[in-house]
């Protein structure tokens, strides 16, 4: 099944074409690396898939569904129940501990026992000992393991994430990574990873290279 397809999508702010052209297709369950050096696009091609910003022009499809003609509502439920964006900076509530950090995403979506549901996925992600610390009190690594966490909450079959070991050591890059991997090969998660790291080539099945906007 085809989980992203873009058709002759561009995008330009201003003067700039951040992205040109561009057609791709990316197949439920594979595990993609999006690479280039900075500026060639990398972000704006993964907000665009998301629905974040609107294509200047071409058309985005994401599982089936076109995602560039949705109205704001209907947009923000499909990726509700469908993606989850895993950023650089982790993004997680200071005032409130890890596990609430979970559940309150949970509720807001109204997933069935989101207390339960957190519980068993930090015992997954191995943070069940840190579930009553609050962020400031975690390693970069667990915070990000946290955020990933939050975004498997609401159980999405794509995963995009800019740069989500662009403030880790390769120690917790690795392990990063090695969670993703296996997220895609037991749960099918499709993953769609923007990095400059060059150490991380090797997990992806394949990779996608920009460079001034355009796929080379
Ligand atoms: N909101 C915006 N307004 C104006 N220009 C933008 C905006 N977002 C991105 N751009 C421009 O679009 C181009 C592509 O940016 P993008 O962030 O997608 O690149 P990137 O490959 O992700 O870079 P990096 O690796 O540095 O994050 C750049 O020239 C950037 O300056």
């Amino acid at each position: 099944m085809k989980a992203i397809t873009l058709r002759d999508v561009s995008k330009e702010y201003g003067n700039v074409k951040a992205l040109k052209s561009i057609n791709l297709e990316i197949m439920s369950g594979e595990f993609v690396g999006i690479m280039g050096p900075s500026g060639s696009g990398k972000s704006t091609l993964l907000y665009l898939i998301a629905g974040l910003e609107k294509p200047t022009s071409g058309s985005i499809e994401v599982l089936g569904t076109d995602v560039t003609s949705m109205k704001e509502d209907q947009l923000s439920e499909f990726r509700k129940n469908n993606m989850a964006f895993v950023f650089q900076f982790y993004y997680l509530l200071e005032d409130f501990n890890v596990l609430e950090n979970l559940t309150i995403v949970g509720e807001l979506a109204r997933v069935k026992e989101p207390k339960k549901k957190a519980l068993e996925l930090l015992d997954y992600l191995r943070l069940s000992h840190r579930k009553n610390h609050k962020p400031n009190q975690l390693s970069g690594g667990e915070q990000q393991r946290v955020a990933i966490g939050r975004a498997l909450m609401l159980e999405p079959k794509i995963i995009l994430a800019d740069e989500p070991t662009g403030n880790l050591d390769m120690e917790d890059s690795l392990r990063i990574f090695n969670l993703f991997k296996s997220l895609n090969e037991e749960k099918g998660i499709t993953f769609l990873i923007a990095t400059h790291n060059v150490e991380l080539t090797s997990y992806f099945g394949r990779i996608v290279r920009l460079r001034d906007g355009m796929l080379v």
